[in-house]
Order: structure tokens, then C-alpha cells, then sequence
């Protein structure tokens, strides 16, 4: 899968994707059923777009500290379960990255807008993916589900030209 690529050369980044389950995901009032907490970005890779929260990985960080700080630093909550759902390389023509996508579902604090990010919650069956990385819709559906997946996205002028993905694999590279 990863062959030609120069992992460990590549910068890391994280996402996280919380899922909300319960009568009143979120506590917003909304809809019983499972919801997971995106953000609509606002500045960096990908702003406009809703996406997990998440970003680069610094020096001296683990993968796992990285998505913990992203988090907090993007909605102001505190992840407290976070495992690893998949991981993946993403190639274009201005920012090449190995990907690692956290699932959780357990949180401390209310999310809350920021510099970086407009947090909302969404039912995990009624995504916004006409807003969101094309490539998402292939593996956040598994994510949410509980699954796990390693994939490989190579996009052009903002459009995916190569797809590989396995799921139901271990998310390592
Ligand atoms: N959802 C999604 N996110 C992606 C894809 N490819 C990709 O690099 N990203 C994410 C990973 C990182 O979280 C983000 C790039 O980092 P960023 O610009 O948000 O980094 P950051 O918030 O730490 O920003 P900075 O302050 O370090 O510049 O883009 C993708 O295909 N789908």
C-alpha cells in the first residue's frame, strides 16, 4: 500500500472523530441517535471544508498527545479515549502527509468555537461529505461504524486521481 511512498520522511498529522451516543448527543437538544462533532475550519489545509478536528503533529509529540492538543486547542474539549481507526497517505500537489484518524467517545467540556474552528454536531447518517474532503466519504463511514482501515489518496488540482483503501486492517503503516 505505502510502498512508494517516503513515510517517515512525510510530515504526521492527526484527526479525531468523537461519536456522541445517547438520547441527546451533543446535549444540544438535537435528535436521539449516534452524532459525531465535526468542525468547518478556518484556516490551513482544507479551510471551508468540515472535517474531524485535528492538525500537524510537533516535534518531541506522539500521535496520540497530538490529537489530544488539536482537539482542545480547536473546540476547547478534552478527549479521553482516543484509539487509533485508521491511517492514511495523502499526496497533492502542495501538502504530501501519513494521516492518523482517531475514533472516541468520551469527552470533558462543551465544544466551543474558535480561531480555528466552527464546531457541530451531525448525525453520523446525515453527513455533509458535499462539504468535505472527497475522499472522506470512503473511510468515515467505517470509522463511525467501528472499524478500522489503512488507505492511500493521491490528489491533483483538488480532485482524487488515485483511491486505495482496506479496511477491517490494522491502522498502522
Ligand atoms: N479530513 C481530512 N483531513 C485531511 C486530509 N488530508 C490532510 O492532510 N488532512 C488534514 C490532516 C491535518 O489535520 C490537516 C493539515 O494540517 P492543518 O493545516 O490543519 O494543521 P494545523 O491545524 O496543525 O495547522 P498549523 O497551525 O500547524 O499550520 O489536514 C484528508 O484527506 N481528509
Amino acid at each position: 500500500m505505502f510502498e512508494d511512498d517516503p513515510v517517515d520522511d512525510l510530515p504526521a498529522a492527526t484527526l479525531c472523530h468523537l461519536v456522541d451516543r445517547g438520547d441527546d448527543p451533543g446535549g444540544d437538544g438535537g435528535a436521539a441517535g449516534d452524532e459525531t462533532l465535526l468542525i468547518r475550519k478556518k484556516r490551513g489545509v482544507g479551510s471551508g471544508q468540515w472535517v474531524g478536528p485535528g492538525g500537524k503533529v510537533e516535534p518531541g509529540e506522539t500521535v496520540e498527545e497530538c490529537v489530544v492538543r488539536e482537539v482542545r486547542e480547536e473546540v476547547g474539549i478534552d478527549v479521553l479515549d482516543p484509539e487509533r481507526a485508521g491511517v492514511f497517505v495523502y499526496r497533492s500537489d502542495g501538502w504530501d502527509a501519513v494521516v492518523h484518524v482517531f475514533r472516541a467517545t468520551e469527552y470533558a467540556g462543551t465544544p466551543e468555537e474558535t480561531a480555528e474552528a466552527d464546531p457541530r454536531w451531525f448525525p453520523v447518517d446525515d453527513l455533509p461529505f458535499a462539504e468535505m474532503w472527497q475522499t472522506d466519504r470512503e473511510w468515515l463511514p467505517h470509522v463511525l461504524d467501528g472499524g478500522t482501515f489503512r488507505g492511500r489518496f493521491v490528489y491533483s488540482d483538488g480532485e482524487p486521481r488515485e483511491v486505495r483503501m482496506e479496511t477491517g486492517v490494522t491502522p498502522s503503516l
